[in-house]
């Protein structure tokens, strides 16, 4: 896969220990049209991230040119008639960068189907949701392939699938539900090619980006791509696709914990924990937003505070909760993000899971050296995992805030305070990872935490107690919070967390499906507090289609079934 921009040695870009990947010529000017629509729509009737997904008609100097030569108003605007002449004339609709692909292992209803299904209106359901694998499925147009320079998307080779609606290409992390969905519906050639694509990436850039576009090159996501590769064999047995994810998973494991992403934290005994942060490369506002990022930052007075704030707003979309109280300093005032000195409890299991699949892999493979390698550092990890984040009280492992600045290099002492005592679901993630869960004792103390924590509503697992109105908090709930959650009780040997897993699937099911029967749609995200109604918030309109949401389901009907007694309504 060729990149379709000169990004492809990302540390060389290092400017000290702050380092900014270079954009692009193509992302600067349409950050300018992005702008100028902001201008002449106002905010309630603009998407910034519909500007940047534009595609050139004609080469970039032509086009920069002719809209430069837009009449302007007296007061300095553009006309909505010349703005849209302009779009209408120099630009293909956001979205024609992608085709519809049909997807190779698609079957209405795939033998072995979801066999604990037996209520029948549940059933159809399902099967409906599993149709929607269509209308997410996508593959690169071929002009992207022939003219990359003209595009934001990147040219990756295979079809897959777009998380849906806005986002109209593919995610990292969403990718992680779309892929159990699709083994659920047993499209394992699809959900392979998802792992194909994202590799691609690795390769060429270093990392997974946040998602398949240019504006997403300084970034990655909550690092999944292991337990991708490890549900895929799991179902399918496949050595070959082992054998290929693991020379990149290495290169991803470089990443994750090179010395942008990474902190010491230091014990009474003076001994050194290695944990992880989210950190940009970015210091600029994001340009699927900036015409919205950039006036935040004007409150900020001078040139250093408005970078790092740029720099914050970034890590805090790396960490895919963007955004949420969980990253500020004061939930009411978004230039408080202060991300990059956050050690995150979720970030944390994830390389930890990452640790425990390489050595998997490699062991299969029979690179036995690297296989213990990584049983030691796993080792050495959950114990930082109990040292840093677990809090004994509370029955929860809590983030850890750095006090001593996000670019001190000196090791942090570890001071009981720094632990942020609110509740997040990201709390409660540590039980999807065997280590945990096999603890039966652990997890039981944990879900007499989680029950009586505040987050456990009507229509599921809240994501925080904090009404901010960001996205990542109450009184939304998200498909991947429940599902981590809810795996990980199931995989316990406690009776109790086993029934609390499958109490807390059913009501998310049921909120799913009332609210699709009376909006014909799958969410991105559900208000829990409300059976059947979505969330909303955040800075941009709630989103249908949609991959995590709908994999998420499918995972939990596989996994729990539903009978053919029981009433599908809201409780
Ligand atoms: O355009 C704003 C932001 O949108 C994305 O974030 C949200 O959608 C993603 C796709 O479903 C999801 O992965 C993420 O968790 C959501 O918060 C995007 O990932 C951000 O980088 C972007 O700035």
């Amino acid at each position: 896969m060729a990149a379709n921009n000169s990004i492809i040695a990302p540390f060389s870009c290092s400017k000290g220990s702050r380092p900014v990947i270079p954009t692009t010529p193509l992302l600067t000017f349409l950050e300018r049209v992005q702008e100028t629509a902001f201008q002449t729509y106002g905010r309630s009737n603009f998407d910034p991230k519909n500007y940047v997904d534009l595609s050139l008609k004609f080469d970039l100097s032509s086009t920069v040119e002719a809209f430069d030569q837009i009449p302007k108003t007296e007061n300095g605007l553009i006309s909505v008639k010349d703005f849209e002449g302009f779009i209408g004339k120099w630009f293909k609709s956001a979205g024609e960068d992608l085709v519809y692909a049909e997807p190779v292992d698609f079957e209405p209803e795939p033998r072995g189907f979801l066999p604990q299904v037996e209520n029948s209106e549940v059933r159809a359901w399902a099967l409906e949701v599993h149709g929607l694998w269509k209308e997410l499925s996508r593959k690169v147009s071929d002009s992207v392939h022939d003219k990359p320079e003209l595009h934001t998307l990147l040219p990756l080779s295979e079809p897959g699938m777009i998380a849906g609606s806005r986002f109209r290409e593919v995610y990292y992390w969403d990718s992680y539900w779309v892929l159990r969905g699709l083994l659920a519906s047993k499209m394992y050639e699809t959900a392979k090619s998802i792992v194909t694509n994202l590799i691609s990436l690795l390769d060429t850039y270093g990392y997974v980006l946040n998602g398949a576009r240019a504006y997403y090159t300084n970034r990655s996501q909550p690092p999944l791509l292991s337990a991708m590769v490890y549900e895929i064999y799991n179902k399918t047995g496949d050595l070959d696709l082992v054998r290929k994810a693991l020379p990149p998973l290495l290169k991803e494991y470089q990443f994750w914990n090179s010395e942008i992403h990474t902190s010491i934290v230091h014990d009474a005994e003076n001994r050194n924990h290695f944990v992880n942060r989210y950190y940009a490369m970015w210091n600029k506002p994001r340009p699927e937003a900036s015409a919205i990022d950039r006036r935040f930052a004007s409150k900020l007075l001078n040139v250093d505070e408005k970078q790092q704030f740029y720099r914050e707003v970034a890590s805090t979309a790396e960490s895919g909760w963007d955004f949420s109280s969980r990253w500020m300093r004061n939930p009411s005032d978004f230039t408080t993000l202060t991300t990059t000195t956050i050690l995150p409890v979720d970030l944390n299991i994830f390389i930890l899971k990452m640790e425990l699949d390489i050595a998997l892999f490699a062991k299969l493979v029979g690179e036995n050296a690297i296989a213990e390698e990584f049983l030691r550092a796993s080792q050495t990890r959950k114990k930082a995992v109990d040292f840093v984040f677990w809090n004994e009280n509370m029955g929860q492992w809590l983030d850890y805030w750095l006090n001593n600045g996000a670019e001190s290099k000196e090791p942090h002492t570890w001071e009981a305070q720094n632990q942020n005592k609110n509740v997040f679901a990201s709390n409660f993630v540590p039980l999807w990872v065997d280590l945990f869960n096999s603890d039966a004792s652990l997890v039981e103390k944990v879900m007499r935490s989680l029950q009586s924590s505040g987050l456990l509503c009507a229509a599921g697992i809240a994501t925080s107690l904090t009404s901010s109105g960001h996205q990542w908090d109450y009184p939304n709930g998200w498909a991947p919070m429940q599902h981590m959650i809810v795996e990980g009780l199931s995989r316990s040997a406690s009776t109790e967390a086993r029934k609390l897993a499958k109490d807390i699937a059913e009501r998310w099911i049921r909120a799913n499906y009332i609210a699709y029967k009376k909006t014909g749609k799958m969410h991105e995200k559900y208000n829990v507090e409300k059976c059947g109604e979505y969330g909303g918030g955040g800075n941009y309109k709630p989103q249908t289609g949609f991959g995590w949401s709908n994999g998420v389901v499918l995972t939990f009907l596989e996994e729990f079934g539903w009978p053919e007694d029981k009433k599908i309504e809201c409780n």
